[in-house]
């Protein structure tokens, strides 16, 4: 994982989302995934409403492509649209067949608020926003999921929850948050007050955004 400086932009970002964002690490939902005990109702509804951010993030990782101000950053980006696009999508599929999800579910469902106010927020971003903005987002939620998928104790038997757990708890997915937090670092280094503002309400925002994601599947 790419060294970041104590106290980095990315570090006031997320001491300054609290307590949300320890409310994501630690959910009650990831704590279910962990021992295995969520039932398979309430994963395929988390799957099916994910599986439509999936396709929104998608998007938002093509418009940092786009918004990224050196080849060397696009090259970044580009390797997680690859992961994205084949080890995460065979994932939903072959979980989508275990659970019996049907097709109009896979490409159409019907969203929960959670799933559409996550959707506003990184369509906003994407059309609007700057680099810095994007790379806010993107980092916020790949670093919430790193940070609970580390606390898992052990594997789970069903590979619909290890998998999902492995997805976001392995050595290059570390390495690609620790590059986000990084480059955040970098593009946010150049950045004036505020724009280093609108960051950290975005940062917020997205960050409530994962908190709302798991309560709507849990309790
Ligand atoms: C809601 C949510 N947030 C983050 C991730 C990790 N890409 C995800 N799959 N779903």
């Amino acid at each position: 994982m790419a060294a970041t400086p104590p106290d980095s932009f990315s570090d006031q970002l997320r001491e300054r989302s609290e307590p949300d964002w320890t409310a994501v690490v630690r959910h009650p939902f990831t704590d279910a995934l962990f021992d295995g005990s969520i039932p398979d109702e309430r994963m395929r509804s988390y799957l099916v409403q994910d599986y439509q951010f999936v396709d929104d993030f998608l998007a938002l990782l093509g418009a940092a492509v786009a918004g990224a101000d050196r080849y060397a950053s696009r090259l970044a980006l580009a390797g997680s649209i690859a992961v994205v696009t084949s080890e995460e999508n065979t994932y939903f599929q072959r979980s989508f067949d275990a659970l019996g999800v049907a097709e109009a579910d896979r490409v159409d469902p019907v969203l929960d608020p959670a799933t559409v106010a996550f959707r506003d927020l990184m369509r906003e971003t994407r059309d609007g926003g700057s680099y810095a903005e994007i790379l806010t987002v993107l980092t916020v939620a790949e670093w919430t999921y790193l940070d609970w998928a580390k606390r898992a104790p052990s594997k789970p038997g069903s590979f619909v929850h290890a998998e999902w757990i492995e997805l976001h708890a392995n050595p290059d997915f570390e390495e690609w948050v620790g590059w986000l937090r990084a480059e955040l670092d970098r593009v946010g280094a150049d950045l004036d007050e505020q724009e280093r503002a609108r960051c950290l309400r975005l940062f917020q925002r997205a960050t409530r955004c994962e908190v709302d994601f798991f309560d709507a599947h849990w309790g």
